[in-house]
C-alpha cells in the first residue's frame, strides 16, 4: 500500500516500514491467517483517517523465566546486538520502537521484565495496560515452557480478559536442530493453542525470525488499534470527556485550539 501523501511523522528506518501484512510463523498456532490488512484499516490508512493511533504508544510486555533470553531478544531487535554474557534484568526496562505501518506512524513500547523471583513484584506492577503479552521460554529447557502458563496468568490478571494479543516465543533456536527442535516446537505449538497464543521460534544470537516476529506483533497491534479507533469514532452517540478530546460522530475536535467551540447536542 503506497501513498503519495506527505509522511505523517519523522521518517523511520527502512526495516521498520511495513507495507504488507507480515505472515505468521506456523499456521498451526497463529492469531490470524489472513495475509492482508482489514479492508476498513486499508481504507482508513489511505485516507489518513486513523485518528489518534499514530500518536499513541502501544504497550508490549515480555515475561518468562530468568535466563530464557527476554533481554537478548529485545536488544537484538531494537539495537541489533547480542551479548553472550548474562546480566539479569533488575525489575523492568523498556525500549520504544517506531514503525511506519501502511503509511501511518506507529510506536511500540516494549517492556522487558525480570524473570528472577525476587524482582517479580516490581515487574508485575508494569503488566497493566498491555496490548500484547509475549511469554518467552528457552527451547532447550522444557521447564521454562511449563512455567509460561503461570507467567501468562500473572500478566492477564492485570489486564482485561480478551483485550491482549498473546504470543508464545521459543528462544535460542540456534542451539537446537533436527528432531530435537521439531519435538520442542510441537510441544510449544500445543501449549500455544491452549493459551490462544501465536507461536514463534527465534534466535537472538543469529537474529533468525526476530525482525519478522516483531513486525507481526506491530502489525496485529496496529490493526487492532485502528479498528478500535474507528469503532469509537463511528459510534452514533456523541461522547464528551474522553481526555482532552471531544468525540462527535466520526470526527475528533481538539478542545484547546479550536477557534470555534463545538456545539454539542444534549443527550
Ligand atoms: N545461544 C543463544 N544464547 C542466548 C540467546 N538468547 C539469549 N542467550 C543467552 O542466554 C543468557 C540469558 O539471556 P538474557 O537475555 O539475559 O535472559 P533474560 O530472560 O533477560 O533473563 P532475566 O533478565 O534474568 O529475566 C545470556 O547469556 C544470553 O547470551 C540465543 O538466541 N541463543
Ligand atoms: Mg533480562
Amino acid at each position: 500500500m503506497k501513498s503519495s501523501l506527505m509522511p505523517l511523522g519523522p521518517p523511520v528506518s527502512r526495516d521498520r516500514v511495513i507495507t504488507n501484512f507480515p505472515k505468521w510463523y506456523t499456521p498451526d498456532a497463529c492469531l490470524q491467517l489472513k495475509e492482508h490488512f482489514h479492508g476498513q484499516v486499508s481504507t482508513a490508512c489511505q485516507r489518513r483517517n486513523t485518528g489518534t493511533v499514530g500518536l499513541k504508544l502501544s504497550k508490549v510486555v515480555v515475561v518468562g523465566d530468568l535466563y530464557v533470553g527476554k533481554t537478548s531478544l529485545i536488544h537484538r531487535f531494537c539495537k541489533n546486538v547480542f551479548d553472550r554474557d548474562y546480566k539479569a534484568t533488575i525489575g523492568v526496562d523498556f525500549e520504544i520502537e517506531r514503525f511506519e505501518i501502511a503509511g501511518i506512524p506507529y510506536s511500540l513500547q516494549i517492556w522487558d521484565t525480570a524473570g528472577q523471583e525476587k524482582f517479580k513484584c516490581i515487574a508485575s506492577a508494569y503488566y497493566r495496560g498491555a496490548q500484547v503479552i509475549i511469554t518467552a521460554f528457552d527451547l532447550t529447557d522444557v521447564q521454562t515452557l511449563e512455567h509460561t502458563r503461570q507467567w501468562l496468568a500473572d500478566a492477564l490478571r492485570e489486564n482485561e480478559a480478551g483485550s491482549c494479543f498473546i504470543f508464545l516465543v521459543g528462544t535460542k533456536k540456534d542451539l537446537l536442530s533436527g528432531a530435537a527442535c521439531e519435538q520442542a516446537e510441537a510441544e510449544a505449538v500445543h501449549l500455544a493453542n491452549e493459551m490462544q497464543a501465536e507461536y514463534w521460534s527465534v534466535s537472538a544470537k543469529t537474529g533468525e525470525n526476530v525482525k519478522a516476529f516483531f513486525s507481526r506483533v506491530a502489525a496485529l497491534a496496529f490493526e487492532q488499534s485502528v479498528l478500535q479507533d474507528l469503532e469509537k469514532r463511528h459510534s452514533t452517540r456523541p461522547q464528551v470527556g474522553d481526555g482532552d478530546l471531544i468525540r462527535m460522530e466520526g470526527s475528533i475536535l481538539e478542545t484547546q485550539d479550536s477557534k470555534k467551540p463545538p456545539t454539542l447536542s444534549c443527550c
